[in-house]
């Protein structure tokens, strides 16, 4: 399996052309769709026609960058000019942008090679992908189970090899999660680094995009390349942006000097053990890598699922009061007056996740009830935010499982909203603290599902994050293994 880096080299070095290396993903996607349907449109003629560009680059001695003729997913709810974007929804089945945003003009200008947009739960609400009004998406390593989401496209894509790398969004660990389910690399940033311009909003306060790897190295390179300040996004951070592949070392020394603490409140109650004991083991791992080990408490941990769903629902049903069959997307036919238009275009546009979310939020933000749920919510996170700068005070890196189990079957909780909500246990405090966190792959179960180790890192400390993850990785043969998928 070649790195980006390789890839770079190959073409540098005219070994292989930009349009061979993106015919080679397009074949595989063709081979694989019909089982894996992690893509909701492949973009087969633009991703030949941006190798092209790339090929003729390099045959005039022009020098390119490290992404150029890269194959890349790009999760199908961030805007893509003239190419569909659909969110997963009905409500936007036909919406062609006619604008770019920030992240994909970004990596057009890197010369990355866009070959599809990754499916996803409805408005990057779910855990499974199976909130798709479309297509639900396997795990590349059991058909028959879920690739986690939201971001359950991307994640397959990646491990089954569809493209290099992916770029996703996480709300409450819709990167993380799924990357933990399929066997990859999974960062959601810190709240602001990378822009949200052109991301189709779900919880403002929450969305983050990052990227999806095969590895700690290619999800640095692609991280550096969609970072950094924009004016178009109010709430963009504007900060330097460091070489994040000038972090990656074999180890950890010198020895503690890199303190890791273990989240006490994310063992126990709810935790598969097996998952517990690769945890436990891939923390053993840092600690003979060179780190220093502590057991920290963040006390208000688990009231992260519950203060989530106030405030994540209470955004969305903002953010989706756009949706009214006027201004686009999709309406529904034969309303005698305005208000049965807009209830008949938001009844059979939305599906019942995101109803269930419109609905939960409203309530949230009525006159009476304000103060009781999602002023108590905000209340919450803040105390959640000041747990974790509690415990940095003491560590540098927190650890933890990236998520209770491994994946889960499709349809074993489709029935049960709240089972759903709670996979996200271990990744929402992250983003209500607005923090950066990442998933690596530190084993697998008795059925060979990958389980995900999480370290979480002060704000815009992606360089420790990645310092960490890469020592892990290249002390482990974890991230070499690979779904056996027969084209
Ligand atoms: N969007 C996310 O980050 C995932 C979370 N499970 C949610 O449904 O909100």
């Amino acid at each position: 399996m070649a790195s980006i880096r390789e890839l770079h080299k190959q073409l540098i070095n005219k070994e292989r052309s930009a349009v061979e290396i993106t015919q080679e993903a397009l074949e595989r996607i063709q081979a694989l769709e019909p089982k894996l349907h992690s893509f909701l449109s492949v973009t087969a003629d633009i991703a030949l026609q941006q190798a092209q560009n790339v090929d003729a680059k390099i045959a005039a001695g022009d020098e390119i960058g490290i992404l150029a003729g890269i194959p890349i997913g790009i999760k199908d709810n961030m805007c893509t000019k003239g190419i569909r974007t659909t969110c997963a929804s009905k409500m936007l089945e036909n919406f062609v942008p006619p604008y770019e945003s920030t992240v994909t003009q970004k990596l057009l200008d890197a010369g990355a090679v866009m070959v599809g947009k990754t499916n996803l739960d409805e408005f990057a609400m779910g855990g499974s992908t199976e909130n798709s009004a479309f297509q639900g998406t396997a795990n590349p390593w059991d058909l028959s189970r879920v690739p986690g989401g939201s971001s359950g496209g991307s994640a397959a894509a990646v491990a089954a090899e569809e493209c290099q790398v992916a770029i996703g969004s996480d709300t409450g660990g819709s990167i993380r999660q799924p990357a933990s389910f399929c066997g990859v690399v999974g960062m959601k940033p810190t709240y602001g680094l990378v822009s949200r311009y052109g991301l189709v909003a779900f919880a403002s306060s929450l969305d983050q995009i990052g990227p999806f790897a095969r590895s700690v190295e290619d999800a640095a390179i692609l991280l550096q390349a969609i970072a950094g300040y924009d004016p178009k996004d109010s709430t963009s951070l504007k900060v330097e942006i460091p070489d994040y592949t000038l972090s990656l070392k074999p180890d950890l020394k010198p020895r503690g000097k890199l303190r890791i603490g273990i989240i006490k409140e994310t063992f126990g109650d709810g935790l598969d053990s097996v998952v517990e004991q690769a945890v436990t083991k891939a923390i053993d791992q840092l600690q003979s890598l060179g780190a220093e080990v502590h057991i920290v408490s963040c006390p208000r941990f688990r009231s992260g699922v519950p203060s989530y769903y106030v405030i994540a629902p209470s955004e969305a049903s903002a953010n989706l009061a756009r949706y009214d069959g006027v201004k686009y997307g999709f309406r529904a036919a034969d309303a005698d007056n305005l208000i049965s238009m807009y209830t008949r275009t938001r009844s059979s546009g939305f599906g019942a996740e995101v109803k269930r979310r419109i609905m939960i939020g409203t309530y949230a933000l009525s006159a009476g009830y304000y103060d009781a749920y999602y002023l108590k919510a905000q209340k919450v996170r803040t105390l959640i935010k000041q747990d974790f700068e509690a415990a940095f005070e003491q560590v540098d890196v927190l650890a933890c499982p990236t998520a209770p189990t491994t994946a889960f079957k499709a349809g074993e909780k489709t029935t049960d909203p709240l089972s759903m909500y709670l996979v996200d246990l271990m990744t929402i405090p992250v983003n209500l603290a607005g923090l950066p966190g990442i998933s690596v792959p530190c084993g697998f179960d008795s059925d060979g599902l990958p389980i995900g180790l999480q370290l979480i890192g002060k704000v815009l400390r992606e360089d420790q994050l990645f310092q960490v993850a890469y020592a892990y990785e290249q002390s482990t043969d974890w991230h070499l293994r690979t779904p056996q998928m027969n084209t």
